[in-house]
């Protein structure tokens, strides 16, 4: 069967509150990957069905309607158990993802230093271990009665031992890369220059701002999501002429796979070693201040939330005026420190006086 793999089905079992824009995001997500979402198949019911995710007559049903629409991959919303993926590829006969294997997918094409690339496949192989364990169980109860071992078992076996060991050998590699980031930090505070960590969701503007005020072109800065997964540290004069040291990190996301917040931890520790926190908000985004909730949750997830910080509303281009004094009178409210920029349009002269302001504002 020609499948198109570029053609995908959604199938998502109804969520009271933010249900629609956490699809409209994974449909992002995937035409980052270029999968175009062609149906959704969204079901009515209080939990998933343990065997296949959605009932099982629906679930039956999913061959049907991906050979009506011509897809030959299924997305689900929600993470599957490999249980369900198992079964929802056999009914169907197309390949399945989840959410957190999109995501996943998405940072293995992004990686772009040794260290990204060690953290993506960390984060692949514990992903994979236990749809591993349970194929791997699946085949044990064909290979007969109790105590035999089928054919297919000592195959699954050899390949859960060697993504156990991948998993040891990556864990030590990263685990040098952390002590020498930690050396370098130490170095850094010992010479008294503020460190400022730029947090903040992806495709905010983080990048575009430290390539600006950089004035480093080599700055990676991509409309797409998660274009960065490495710290980047440069220093840059304030207008008295003493230097900070600004640092760019990966961009947060709702439901980040737990996984992958485990294996990029080295690159958010940067963040929480930092003395000041500046968190970007794209003030374009209809859905800036549920933005700021994921970053406030994870920053405390990653032990950072008593890091002073402020906030910087960019893409104030993009906004008129009375939205963007909504926001602003919005997240002071909230009890942050806010104010607006453009890291695109606006020049360093513009844009330096307003960190001066939230920054100094703690520090002076
Ligand atoms: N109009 C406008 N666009 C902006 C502004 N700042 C950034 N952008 C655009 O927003 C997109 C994302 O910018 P990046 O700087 O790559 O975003 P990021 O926060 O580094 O994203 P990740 O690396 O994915 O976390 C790019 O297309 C930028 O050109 C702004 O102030 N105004
Ligand atoms: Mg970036």
């Amino acid at each position: 069967m020609a499948v198109d793999r570029g053609r995908a089905v959604l199938i998502a079992l109804e969520r009271l509150e933010e249900g629609e824009r956490l699809l409209l995001e994974l449909e992002l997500l995937l035409a980052n990957l270029d999968v175009d979402v062609v149906e959704r198949v969204i079901q009515k019911r209080d939990s998933p069905d343990p065997a296949f995710f959605l009932g099982s007559g629906k679930a039956r049903d999913l061959k049907r309607i991906c050979d009506v629409v011509d897809a030959g991959l299924i997305v689900s919303d929600r993470p599957l158990t490999p249980r369900q993926m198992a079964n929802l590829k056999a009914e169907s006969g197309r390949y399945v993802w989840d959410r957190p294997l999109v995501i996943m997918k998405i940072f293995e094409e992004r990686a772009r230093t040794s260290e990204a690339k060690l953290q993506v496949e960390l984060a692949r192989c514990r992903y994979e271990l236990p749809h591993l364990r349970g194929l791997g169980h699946q085949m044990s109860r064909l290979g007969g009665g109790i105590g035999t071992r089928g054919p297919g078992e000592t195959e699954f076996e050899r390949h859960r031992r060697k993504l156990e060991r991948r998993i040891r050998d990556i864990t030590r590699k990263l685990a040098q890369v952390k002590k020498r980031r930690r050396n370098q930090r130490k170095r850094r505070s010992r010479s008294d220059i503020l460190t400022i960590a730029m947090v903040g969701y992806t495709n905010s503007g983080k990048s575009t701002l430290l390539r600006r005020l950089s004035g480093d072109r080599s700055v990676y800065v991509a409309d797409a999501l998660f274009a960065t997964l490495d710290t980047l540290v440069r220093s840059i004069s304030m207008s008295d002429g003493r230097t900070i040291l600004l640092t760019d990190t990966v961009g947060f996301i709702r439901e980040l796979p737990p996984a992958l917040i485990a294996a990029f931890r080295t690159t958010l520790e940067e963040a929480v070693a930092a003395d000041f926190l500046l968190v970007m908000l794209d003030g374009s985004d209809p859905d800036a201040l549920e933005t700021l909730r994921v970053v406030r949750e994870t920053l405390r997830d990653i032990d950072a939330i008593e890091i002073p910080r402020a906030v910087l509303l960019n893409k104030a281009d993009l906004i008129d005026r009375s939205t963007l004094n909504g926001l602003l009178t919005r997240i002071r409210s909230d009890g942050e420190d806010v104010e607006a920029i453009s890291a695109s349009k606006w020049d360093v002269k513009e844009i330096i006086p307003v960190l001066e302001k939230l920054v100094f504002r703690t520090y002076l």
